[in-house]
Formats: C-alpha cells, sequence, structure tokens
C-alpha cells in the first residue's frame, strides 16, 4: 500500500519534526536524498556522474533551496552544475552553498539554446513544491517545454505547477522523468493525470511523522494478499455463486461482459437472473452460467439495464436478502435513499456526479471528495471507476485507490467487465471495499503484463493467468 498525505497534513508533520531537529536538517536531509537519486541517474545514463552538466531550474522558496544544496552536493563531485532563476528571488544559504561549490547562474536564452541543443545531461526542476500554485507560465513554461525530451528530468518533491491535492492540471506543468518527493508521497503522485507527469516516483525519508493518510493505493503485492484463491477442497459455495441480473434486449452485451468478467475472475457459479433475451446470449457464450434464480452470495444488478420500469423494486427486492451487491450503471438512478454497508455502487464520474446532483466537471475536478461524498450520502461503499480508480467507505476518511493501470483499458465495457469481477469478489466473501479495488486492480495489473489495447472481453480471458502469477508471487 502506498500513502499520501494533503499539504497540511504535511505542513503539519514538518513543523513538528522542524521543532525537535531545527531548522535547516530537513532541508539537507531532502537535498541529501535528492543528491543521491540524481547521482545514480547520472551514472546509469552516462557511465559516471564526474563531468555531467546539470541545470536547477530555481524557485524562490525552499523547493528552489532543496534544488541548489542537492546540486552544490553534486558540483563537489566533478558535476558542472548550472542555474536559472525563476524570479529575483532565491533561498540565499543554498545559492550561497551552490556558489561556493562552483555552481553559476545561466540566463533565460542561454537555458534554451543549451536544452535545444541537449547540452545538459540532466534539469532538475526545483521551481515549486508544495506552497507552489498551479500552473507554469512565461518562460518557465518554456523551459518546461524545452527540456521535455531533451534531458533527464528530475522534479523536487512534485512538478511544479501541479496542486499537491488537486488532480486536474487546468494548465502546463513540468513533465518529469522522475520525482524525488519529501516525506510523504502527495495525492497528485498518486492519481491521474499528475502521475503521468511525475514519471517514476521516489521516497526521500525526512522523518516527518504522520497520522492517517488521505489516500492509499493498493499495490500488485495488495491484490495478491488480499485475492480469494480457491482451495483444493474449495466447492461452488466456497468460491462464490454469484446472481446477474444485467444488460437487456437492447444491450444484451453488457450481460455477456459482466458474466465474463465474473467467470473470469473464478466465480464458482454465476446464476443469470436478468432479461431473457440477454440470457441467451450469455448462454450461448457461457454454457456453465445456470440461467434462473436460487440460491446465490453476491449479485450484480444495473449494467446495461437501459430505461426499465422495475429497476427500483428489483433493487429494493435483491436489498432485502441482506447479501451483498454491486449496483452499476443505470441501477444507480435507482437506488433506495439509504443503502446498507454491503452495497457497492461502480459509477464512473458522469454517473456520479448524476448520483450527487452536480456536474461532471466537478467530480472530476474533485475525485476524491465526490467518491467520499457518495459513501457518506448512500451509506455504501462507492468505486469510481476512470483512469484512477477510487474506493470509499462511509464512516472511513482514507481514500483507497486501486492499483494504476494503462490508459487504454478505458473503454466501452470495461466497466460491465469490472462489475462483474466486484461481484464475484463479494460472493467469495470479500468486504466491498476490497472487492471494489481487488476488481479494478485485476483489470489493471492484467492490462499491464498483456499489453494491448484489447477489448474487455478479451482481457478478462487473461484473469486467470494474472490470478496465477498473483498466488505466485505471494508464494515469493
Ligand atoms: N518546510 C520544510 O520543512 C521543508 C520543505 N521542503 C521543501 O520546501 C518546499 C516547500 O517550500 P515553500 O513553502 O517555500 O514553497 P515552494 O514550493 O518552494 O514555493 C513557494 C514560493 O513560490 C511562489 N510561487 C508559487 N507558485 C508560483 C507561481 N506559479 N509563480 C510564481 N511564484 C510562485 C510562492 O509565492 P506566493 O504563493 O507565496 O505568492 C512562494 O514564494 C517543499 O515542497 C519541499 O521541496 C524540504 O526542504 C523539506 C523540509
Ligand atoms: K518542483
Amino acid at each position: 500500500m502506498r500513502s499520501a498525505y494533503s499539504a497540511p497534513a504535511i505542513r503539519a508533520a514538518e513543523e513538528r519534526a522542524m521543532a525537535e531537529v531545527g531548522d535547516g536538517v530537513l532541508m539537507q536531509r531532502a537535498a541529501a536524498g535528492l543528491a543521491v537519486v540524481c547521482a545514480r541517474r547520472l551514472r546509469e545514463r552516462r557511465g559516471r556522474v564526474s563531468g555531467a552538466r546539470i541545470l536547477v531550474v530555481t524557485g524562490p522558496g525552499n523547493n528552489g533551496g532543496d534544488g541548489l544544496y542537492a546540486a552544490a552536493r553534486l558540483a563537489r563531485r566533478g558535476v558542472r552544475a548550472y542555474a536559472w532563476l525563476v524570479t529575483q528571488q532565491v533561498h540565499s544559504a543554498a545559492w550561497r552553498a551552490f556558489e561556493r561549490a562552483g555552481g553559476r547562474r545561466l540566463e533565460l536564452g542561454v537555458v534554451l539554446r543549451e536544452l535545444a541543443a541537449e547540452r545538459f545531461d540532466q534539469v532538475i526542476d526545483a521551481g515549486f513544491g508544495i506552497g507552489g500554485r498551479e500552473g507554469v507560465f512565461g518562460d518557465l513554461a518554456r523551459i518546461a517545454r524545452g527540456a521535455r525530451g531533451h534531458a533527464d528530468v528530475v522534479a523536487v518533491d512534485l512538478p511544479s505547477g501541479l496542486g499537491v491535492d488537486t488532480v486536474r492540471p487546468r494548465h502546463d506543468v513540468f513533465t518529469a522523468d522522475a520525482t524525488v518527493t519529501f516525506g510523504a508521497r502527495k495525492p497528485c503522485l498518486l492519481t491521474d493525470p499528475g502521475r503521468s507527469a511525475a514519471g517514476r516516483v521516489e521516497l526521500v525519508e525526512i522523518g516527518l511523522e504522520l497520522g492517517e493518510p488521505d489516500l492509499a493505493q493498493w499495490q500488485a503485492s495488495d491484490l495478491a494478499t488480499h485475492w480469494p484463491y480457491p482451495h483444493a477442497s474449495s466447492d461452488k459455495y466456497a468460491r462464490g455463486v454469484v446472481g446477474v441480473d444485467a444488460g437487456s434486449a437492447r444491450y444484451p452485451g453488457a450481460a455477456v461482459l459482466a458474466v465474463g468478467g465474473a467467470v473470469h475472475a473464478g466465480a464458482g457459479m454465476v446464476r443469470f437472473i436478468g432479461d431473457e433475451q440477454a440470457g441467451s446470449a450469455v448462454v450461448q457464450r457461457f454454457p456453465n452460467v445456470v440461467p434462473s434464480s436460487g440460491r446465490c452470495q453476491a449479485y450484480l444488478l444495473g449494467s446495461g439495464w437501459g430505461n426499465r420500469p422495475d429497476a427500483r423494486t428489483t433493487i429494493e427486492s435483491v436489498a432485502a436478502t441482506g447479501l451483498p451487491v454491486v449496483v452499476d450503471a443505470d441501477g444507480l438512478q435507482h437506488l433506495p435513499d439509504r443503502l446498507s454497508p454491503r452495497f457497492l455502487l461502480t459509477p464512473h464520474a458522469g454517473e456520479l456526479a448524476r448520483l450527487l446532483g452536480t456536474e461532471r466537471d466537478q467530480v472530476e475536478a474533485d475525485p476524491v471528495a465526490a467518491v467520499r461524498t457518495a459513501a457518506e450520502r448512500t451509506g455504501a461503499t462507492v468505486l469510481l471507476k476512470g483512469a484512477t480508480q477510487y474506493v470509499a467507505e462511509a464512516g472511513e476518511s482514507v481514500v483507497r485507490l486501486a492499483v494504476g493501470g494503462p490508459a487504454w483499458t478505458a473503454q466501452a465495457g470495461s466497466g460491465d467487465t469490472l462489475a462483474g469481477v466486484c461481484a464475484a469478489l463479494l460472493a467469495a466473501g470479500l468486504r466491498p471495499r476490497d472487492a471494489a479495488l481487488g476488481g479494478a486492480s485485476l483489470q489493471a495489473v492484467t492490462a499491464t503484463r498483456h499489453p494491448g489495447p484489447f477489448p474487455p472481453q478479451e482481457l478478462a480471458e487473461f484473469f486467470p493467468e494474472t490470478i496465477s502469477a498473483l498466488e505466485e508471487l505471494l508464494r515469493g
């Protein structure tokens, strides 16, 4: 699990640490860690550190200070270090250390020419960190563009221009090959699109003591730990029986995709209890599916329903069984007011906006708040699907993220498959939160292992292979 903390939490932890160890110590720890990563990357790229040329894009605050102190350390190892100042202001002690180590200041024209000629081995983006405002503009934006693809770009704490806690940059940002972040990961580094701007994220410990994170992201190892692998003695009920009411005469494909998700995720048995026409399509594709109702351990409702007059009563009658249930897509518009925590809702941004009575833009601008609010209001667990997949539970402030996957998995039909996987996991006994994270992470890990694009039904066919690889990972 990887945790991320918001700017106020980090500021507070920094203040506590500074009161203990004194001013300046944290910055030296940060700069030392940054220099180690920069040196390692230089060595990997050019065989040695000495003789490399680096540029520190230096902002007016402590982020600039980190970059200058790190460059001074590198200069003492034979690196030729240059700085360009974003404003006339600079961290004065760090600047003195930089100059003493042989660092030199360059003007904009020289910097742009040398970037274009690929004369810098590395550009350290020490413009702005957690004190930054969103976006890079003017000369800084020209340098950010000039550096992209022309040098190894290492961002200090976070790429300049990203909002620490906001996930959707509305302006240009620095694009880094790697980000060296201090004390704790920041929310923008775990969520898209910031995640893509940050490149490989390396965490340098500087001795901050932090409490509960704001975000916690599953890694493949968490998926491996939580997956309900079948045992030799598992019968169909131990592996879980899923009742699927998905699809309609108009959208039979949704039923096939949802059932496919459950089947390939290893459900013990799938009962199809939905529309008759959709059911024929399902049985044709999956003869192992039982087309009648009976004992189930979890349900999936809503994917591909379209407009269905009995939507509300269907959801209510399933709710009355007291069993866990995934409600997806069209079912989300017909929810009872208050749901039990056994409900798992799987909206995309547009569906979540409708659920909250707001606009899609607003959900996309602050998905963490949106998913948290939806869980609180409904009482259910909510999985917000998209490039980054968020899971919130009622009464729990930490929002969890699934393993990050490649962008191509965001395609029509992948939500139906995902809902099927989640239902299979509920039936196997996982709590809704882990079923949501497990389903979304399985799709992401599978897509990373089998670079597509594939249509969702083909990706699902690789699930069993991913699951056995996870089991092996667990055995070590
Ligand atoms: N605190 C600690 O213990 C430690 C902190 N550490 C490091 O410090 C970083 C935080 O430092 P920081 O607070 O000085 O803020 P920083 O990100 O350097 O920028 C602030 C300055 O930039 C300005 N500014 C912002 N955006 C702008 C824009 N778009 N265009 C122009 N100006 C803009 C802003 O101006 P203002 O918004 O106030 O007008 C302000 O003057 C943190 O990320 C980590 O790297 C580590 O050393 C570990 C110990
Ligand atoms: K930065």
